[in-house]
C-alpha cells in the first residue's frame, strides 16, 4: 500500500444499525460497529464529546517522563489521541488495547494520520491478559462495563500495582442506581437523549435489548470502593451527565 493511500481516514458513516427490526443478538464490536462507531458512541454517550478533551487535560497532569500511558479499550483511538496530545514527554509510550481486530485495524489509520511525537503502539489483546508495568495514565474509557464482572477486581488491582506513586486511573462508565426511582429517572433521560440526536424508538429498544447481557453497569459506591480495594488512595467523581460518568484514581505521591 502506498503511503498516500495509509494515510486515507477511514470513510465514516451514520448509526442505523438498529434501525430496521432484526433478530435479538448480542452486540458485538464487529466491522459493521466499527464503521459507524464515532456516530454512533457520539450520538449514545452523554458526555462523551466533554470527556475525550477532559482525558487530554488530565493527562497532561498526571503523565510522568519516562513512564507508560495505557488506553484499555481504545476502540477507534479518541481517547488514546487525547491522551497522546497530553503527554508533554517524548520518552512516555503510550499503548492503545483492543480484541476488536476491525477496531484496531482502523485505529492504526486514525494514529497514522496524526503526527505528534509521542510514540504509540497499538496490541490487539484482551486487556486481561496485556502486560501492564510503568504506568502513569491509565485510561477505562467505557470498557470496564464489558469486563465480567467477576473479573472486574483483578483487573483494577492489576492496574493498581503497574501504576507509579502519583500515577492515575480515568475511569469512564454507564452507571446503574440503588434506588429504582432514580434508574427509571436516569434511563428516561438518557434516551430523550437518544431521542434528541435522532435514534428512533425502535433502535433504542433494539440496542438495549442487544447489550442487555453484554455491558453490565455497577453503582457508582461499587466502583467508588472497588478502586479503593485495588490499591488507589483517592477517588474523585469529575464527571457526570445522567447515567454515566468519569472518576479519577489516585495512586498518592
Ligand atoms: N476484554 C477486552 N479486551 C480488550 N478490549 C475490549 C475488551 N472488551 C471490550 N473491549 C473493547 O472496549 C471498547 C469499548 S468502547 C471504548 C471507547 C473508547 N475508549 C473511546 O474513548 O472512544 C465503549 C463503548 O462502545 O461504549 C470496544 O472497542 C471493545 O472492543
Ligand atoms: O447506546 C447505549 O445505550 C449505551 O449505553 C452506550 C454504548 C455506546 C456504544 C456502544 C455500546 C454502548
Amino acid at each position: 500500500m502506498t503511503d498516500s493511500r495509509k494515510r486515507q481516514p477511514p470513510e465514516q458513516a451514520t448509526d442505523r444499525l438498529f434501525a430496521t427490526e432484526r433478530k435479538p443478538e448480542e452486540f458485538r464490536f464487529d466491522a459493521s460497529v466499527a464503521r459507524v462507531f464515532p456516530d454512533m458512541i457520539r450520538r449514545s454517550v452523554p458526555g462523551y464529546t466533554t470527556i475525550i478533551p477532559m482525558i487530554e487535560v488530565i493527562t497532561e497532569q498526571y503523565a510522568q517522563p519516562g513512564s507508560h500511558c495505557y488506553d484499555l479499550g481504545c476502540s477507534l483511538g479518541a481517547s488514546t489521541l487525547a491522551m497522546r496530545h497530553g503527554i508533554p514527554f517524548a520518552d512516555c509510550h503510550l499503548f492503545g488495547v483492543d480484541n476488536s481486530p476491525a477496531m484496531i485495524e482502523r485505529c492504526e489509520h486514525y494514529i497514522a494520520l496524526d503526527d505528534s511525537p509521542v510514540p504509540v503502539t497499538l496490541r490487539c489483546e484482551d486487556i486481561l491478559d496485556t502486560e501492564l508495568s510503568n504506568a502513569s495514565v491509565t485510561t477505562l474509557n467505557f470498557t470496564l462495563q464489558f469486563i465480567a464482572p467477576a473479573q472486574r477486581a483483578g483487573l483494577l488491582q492489576r492496574i493498581a500495582e503497574a501504576t507509579r506513586p502519583g500515577g492515575v486511573l480515568i475511569l469512564s462508565e454507564k452507571l446503574c442506581f440503588e434506588s429504582e426511582q432514580e434508574q427509571e429517572i436516569q434511563t428516561r433521560l438518557h434516551h430523550a437523549f437518544k431521542r434528541a440526536n435522532g435514534y428512533s424508538d425502535l433502535e433504542i429498544s433494539q440496542k438495549r435489548t442487544a447489550l442487555e447481557q453484554v455491558l453490565i453497569p455497577e453503582t457508582l459506591a461499587q466502583h467508588q470502593e472497588r478502586l479503593r480495594a485495588a490499591g488507589f488512595d483517592q477517588v474523585l467523581l469529575w464527571y457526570q451527565c445522567f447515567n454515566f460518568t468519569s472518576l479519577l484514581a489516585i495512586k498518592t505521591p
